[in-house]
Formats: structure tokens, sequence, C-alpha cells
């Protein structure tokens, strides 16, 4: 099958979902976003990109952006982040204080909340304009220059991100960030804040499915095993709470954000993102999971 056909047949499949789920509201920015919007870019490791929908449109990359700053940490301090941070999922909502405060400040995974904090806090011991560094990151791999914060939602979310706040304060109780709480959560409130489209976000994932190597850029971003090992995490805690039914439905190591992203990936083959902003109870595009279920589907392609 065709790419345009294929993708036209999940376009088909997937409409008696819209309308089940719901626009995260509780950052008061992305209420705004209109619930019907839909967007699907599947890019190949030739580097060829396909699309449907509103695949062009910028929208608010949200925990999305969590890939990014794991690929520059993993580059920056390699294996010392694994003494920060745990591989396991989480089996909690993404902001959840409790475990961490049993855990004792070591998160989970990078995935959620506490864990993203952290390696955010590991990127600025790293760079000097870490929000510039990750931003011109996510514009190096996706070859858009164009991409930037959405200074909007950074603002609505500082406003309003009391959990992120506590849940930074936690962590530096336990000694657990090495910048200041409030410069951590500046530079994470605006990674979140990236907004980028589904044709970027396919092709600046593009290195996941293709050992570390950007077809893109034509050079290695990542090592072989840097790939395989977020693909794991991505797999095992990319989708929060709901990473073991999203595994058996769509069979894809994938990250999703509250904005309405999803971004998966078939080592081998390509990466493919989509955007629809209604989510499901645990924060995940609702019709975005139902189009990758009919991809994999109608493909007969998946990890398994
Ligand atoms: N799941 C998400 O996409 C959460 C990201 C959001 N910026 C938050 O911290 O709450």
């Amino acid at each position: 099958m065709e790419y345009s056909e294929l993708l036209e047949n999940i376009v088909h499949e997937i409409r008696p979902y819209f309308g089940r789920g719901k626009v995260a509201d509780y950052i008061p920015a992305l209420a705004n976003v209109p619930p019907a919007k839909f967007g699907m870019a599947i890019a190949t490791i030739d580097g060829a990109v396909h699309t449907i929908g509103e695949a062009e449109e910028p929208f608010s990359i949200q925990s999305i952006s969590k890939a990014f700053t794991l690929m520059l940490a993993m580059r920056l301090v390699g294996d010392e982040l694994w003494t920060r941070l745990g591989k396991e999922p989480s089996g909690s909502k993404f902001n959840s204080l409790v475990q961490l405060e049993y855990e004792e400040g070591v998160p989970r995974n990078p995935f959620i909340n506490a864990g993203a904090l952290v390696v955010t806090d590991c990127v600025m011991s790293h760079c000097r304009a870490p929000r510039n560094a990750i931003r011109d990151y996510a514009r190096v791999l996706s070859r858009n220059f164009a991409a930037d914060f959405d200074l909007e939602v950074a603002l609505s979310e500082r406003e309003t991100g009391f959990t992120n706040a506590a849940l930074a304060n936690l962590l530096a109780s336990h000694g657990r960030l090495d910048n200041p709480v409030a410069a951590v959560l500046d530079t994470y409130f605006h990674q979140c804040a990236l907004a980028m489209s589904c044709a970027d976000l396919a092709r600046a994932f593009l290195p996941l499915a293709n050992r570390g190597i950007s077809p893109i850029l034509e050079e290695a971003v990542l090592t072989e095993r840097q790939a395989k090992r977020i693909n794991a995490l991505m797999l095992t805690c990319g989708m929060y709470e709901s990473v073991g039914s999203f595994a058996y439905r769509v069979g894809l190591p994938a990250k999703s954000g509250v904005g309405g992203g999803i971004v998966a990936v078939l080592p081998g083959k390509f990466c493919v993102a989509v955007w629809s902003p209604e989510l499901d109870r645990s924060g995940n595009s609702l019709v975005g999971t139902a189009a990758l279920e009919a991809l994999t589907r109608l493909t007969q392609l998946s990890i398994f």
C-alpha cells in the first residue's frame, strides 16, 4: 500500500473517535486549541516525509520534548545520568508526587515530570544557554530553523505549574538538583512550550529509527546503543500509566505530550508523528492513539 493511501485509510478509520476525549485545560493556554485538529506525518529512513491533514501546523509538543532533552543529556553526560534516575515504568500519573517522596527524590524514569526535571538539570549543568541549546537541537534534528517556543504557553505553565514546582522543590530537598529550582522550572516550561509540527517531529526522531544516524543531517547524532536504549525507554515509559495498553494496542516505542502529539518509532523503517488535541484519561491523544493502532494494524508492522 502506498503511504498516501494508507494515511487516507487511517483518517477514515479514526472518524468515530473524535469528541470522546478532552483537551488539556490544566495549562490554560492549551485549553484554547480547537479539539478537532488532526495531522499525521510518516518519515521513512531515506528521509522522505508523507503527510495528511494538519501535519505542517505547529502545536505545543509538551512532554515529547523530554525525548530531546534525554538525547542531549545522554550525549553530554553519558551513563552517569543513571545514577540520578531510574529506568522503570512508574505506573503513576506523569506528575505524581507520592512516588518521588517514597523513593527519596530518585525519579522512576526520564519521561515522568520529576525525571524530566532531573534530565533538564543535567543539560543545564553542561550548557551555557540551555534553553536555546534545547531549542536549537530540536531545530537541527527537524531541519526547521523556525521552530520556536510558544511564549504564551510557557508563561501560562509558569503561572499555573504548582505541581511541577512542588516536584522540583521535593527534588531539591533531597539534594537532587544542581541548579536553582526556579531556573530548572523555567527551562523545563520552555522546552515543553516548543511548538513543532508532525512533519518536524517525524523528521527529528529519525535517528531513533536509523541506528542513531539522522538521514536529514547525514550524520550520527546518537550511538547505535543510545538509540536502542531510548527506544527501550519509550516503549516502557513513554506513555505514562497506560504504557502497557499502548504497547498492546500499537506495538511501537512512543512518546506523547499533553498538547495531543505522539511520536512513534519503527526501527529500521520509519518515524510517525500524529497530532490530535483531545486526550484520554492518562493524558495521551485519544484519536492519535487510535490512528497509530490503525497504522500498525493496516500495515501489519510493529516491533513485535
Ligand atoms: N504530559 C505532559 O505532556 C506534561 C507536560 C506539561 N508541561 C507538564 O509539565 O505538566
